[in-house]
């Protein structure tokens, strides 16, 4: 049986995790370069719990910016086994106003300057991204929500972009035809980077505003983005801090295969490989690697 440890990366708004307990600060080296920042590594109700600001204290970071890989592979090397993403986002209907949380289960790709893979030449693979999201996290963040009084909605379609800048006008309708729920900047290539390392994935989409589609609000700017930002991370806090307390102490196998996701995915024969890239995957791919 694998101990669970629970992984939060905090976005816009969420530089540090005040129910943590007996923290530590640690600088996790990785061969994909430098993480946003060191790891938060403490306890949340007995919890093993480690907590990575995406853009760093301060915000210092923009999403094209961030080692995806880096950060994956520091919360994978310290074993965590499940990781929640806390993300600001812009909302394309109605019924999700500022303040609403929602749980999404689909992603859609429109980054184009990010690493967004640890493999490639001389070790080739190819994961499932069909279900992005663990469907076990989602039920145990909807019961979070549940317990806590936080409404919060269970599916939806996150569409990230590079930025970042936020969409024009003839995008912003467009993704909302299309039928997209919010609209982000950071969870792609980290959801399919999670996938790679095996972690269970899920994120908390924390609107914010309504984009620039909406005729009766005004387009999006950040300062309207750090009003709602405020009251989003205190309820975002809370449903952490109950998320650790219920969750189950043991990995729980994730139905999709999320935490076997490299079972079926290497193409590259043993005598093809490239041994620098193995060596760098010696934490990712360490389970089938060395198995
Ligand atoms: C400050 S508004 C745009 C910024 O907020 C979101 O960040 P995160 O997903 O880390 O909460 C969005 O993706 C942009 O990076
Ligand atoms: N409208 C928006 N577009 C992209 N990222 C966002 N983060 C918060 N609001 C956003």
């Amino acid at each position: 049986m694998t101990k669970s440890v629970l992984g939060i990366i905090g976005g816009s708004g969420i530089y540090d995790l005040p129910g943590l307990e007996n923290v530590r600060e640690e600088h996790v080296a990785s061969p994909w370069g430098e993480p946003s920042g060191a790891l938060r590594i403490g306890e949340m109700a007995g919890l093993p719990v480690v907590f990575l600001p995406r853009h760093d204290k301060g915000h210092r970071l923009s999403p094209s910016d961030i080692n995806y890989r880096a950060n994956i592979d520091v919360l994978k090397r310290v074993g965590v086994t499940d990781l929640i993403s806390l993300s600001a986002c812009g909302s394309f209907r109605e019924d999700l106003p500022p303040g609403a949380f929602v749980l999404v289960d689909q992603f859609v790709d429109r980054t184009h300057k990010r690493e967004s893979s640890f493999f490639g030449k001389g070790l080739v693979a190819h994961v499932s991204m069909a279900h992005p999201v663990s469907p076990r996290l989602r039920i145990h963040l909807a019961a979070a929500g549940r317990e806590e009084g936080i409404d919060v909605v269970r599916d939806g379609t996150y569409v990230c972009i590079e930025g970042p800048q936020f969409s024009t006008l003839a995008e912003s309708l467009t993704y909302k035809q299309l039928g997209y729920s919010v609209i982000g900047m950071t969870n792609m290539p980290e959801a399919k980077l999670a996938r790679e390392a095996e972690i269970c994935y899920a994120t908390v989409a924390m609107v914010t505003d309504f984009d620039c589609w909406h005729p009766d609000h005004d387009a999006v700017t950040v300062q309207d983005v750090i009003k709602v930002l405020v009251g989003n991370a205190e309820k975002a806090k809370r449903l952490v801090a109950r998320l650790a307390k219920d969750f189950p102490r043991e990995h729980e196998p994730c139905p999709i295969g999320s935490d076997r996701a490299l079972d079926n995915a290497l193409i590259t024969a043993p005598e093809a490989r490239d041994p620098d890239l193995v060596k760098k995957l010696d934490a990712v791919a360490g389970r089938i690697l060395n198995s």
